[in-house]
């Protein structure tokens, strides 16, 4: 687990990140979320020690992390990195053995990464001749290359197409259920909605939430309930004069209602259990909000 605790940074007189603590637990991915210049590269940077901190602690299993450990992290920074002119595989190799790999372990872990990001073929060609969205891929492979103990990831989705996005998401899953934490950074919320576990949403240098996906959209769950009737008597119109209950939308046997109490909620569901087989339950759940609707409230 990486804990970053209590992390401030200024530059100037300018404080861009104020007292920033939260957790990237193992085996779990978090999503890193924010606005333009909200703090998450600085944070980043921080947590590898290419940045000081003014005050704080980054603490990795439990303790202050080490150099040692700092270098075992697979990082993926946003300004990238890797060399234009150097070979993809061979850059790759240099990287494992930078990292203290044997050639041959070096080689292996690359060629697996690269023929699991659909690189294979382009092995023997330069970085800057591969379409951005494979030098992507390739930035990617270089951040696992050496079996990292964790990975912090800058953007690791800008510039891939979806088809691409769906390789990298399979390869950060797998490389999360062995055991790392994962901290990647993004503002396509739709991936992160799918492939976080947990979330941090940073905005001008503090934290404004961070839980689970599922407690954070529980907590900002509203009273919002969803109703589906079908059947020949599918009409939920009966909801207007339910007590308690406000309808936000009503389209025949679909309804979206706000129920003042979960016994007004619980009310519609009895009545629609009562009106028989004519008005069949298809759904009824509570309106869960996208991590987009979350974010938009929390920035606010
Ligand atoms: N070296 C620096 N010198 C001065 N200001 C900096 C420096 N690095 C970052 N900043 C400022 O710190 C703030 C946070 O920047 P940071 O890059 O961490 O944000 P971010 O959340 O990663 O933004 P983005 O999503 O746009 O990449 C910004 O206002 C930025 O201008």
């Amino acid at each position: 687990m990486i804990d970053v605790q209590n992390i401030s940074r200024s530059f100037g007189d300018r404080r861009v990140l104020d007292g920033v603590s939260f957790e990237v637990a193992s085996g779990r991915m978090t999503g890193f979320v924010g606005g333009n210049g909200a703090g998450k590269t600085t944070t980043m940077r921080i947590i590898l020690g290419v940045l000081a901190k003014d005050a704080g602690e980054v603490r990795f299993e439990g303790e202050p992390i080490t150099a040692e450990q700092r270098s075992r992290i697979g990082y993926m920074p946003e300004e990238r990195g890797l060399y234009p002119k150097m070979k993809v595989l061979e850059q790759l190799i240099y990287l494992g053995r930078l990292h203290g790999m044997s050639s041959h372990d070096a080689k292996r872990s690359a060629q697996g990464l690269l023929a699991r990001l659909g690189l294979e073929e382009r092995e023997n060609e330069t970085l800057e001749s591969l379409s951005l969205g494979n030098q992507q891929r390739a930035q990617i492979a270089a951040a696992l290359v050496h079996e990292p103990i964790a990975l912090v990831l800058d953007e690791p989705f800008s510039g891939l197409d979806p088809m691409a996005v769906e390789v990298v998401v399979g390869v950060l899953r797998d490389y999360a259920a062995q055991g790392a934490p994962v901290l990647f950074s993004s503002h396509q919320l739709d991936i992160v909605e799918r492939l976080c576990d947990d979330l941090v949403v940073i905005g001008g240098g503090k934290i404004l939430a961070s839980g689970s996906r599922e407690a954070l959209r529980a907590e900002h769950a509203g009273r919002e309930f969803e109703l589906e009737l079908a059947g020949p008597a599918a009409d939920a119109g009966w909801l207007r004069e339910q007590p308690g209950i406000t309808v936000t939308h009503l389209d025949g046997g679909r309804a979206r209602f706000e129920a003042a109490a979960d016994s007004d909620a619980q009310a519609v569901l009895a009545r629609a259990v009562a009106a028989g087989p004519d008005a069949q339950i298809r759904s009824f759940a509570p309106v869960v909000p996208t991590l987009a609707q979350i974010f938009k409230e929390v920035v606010r």
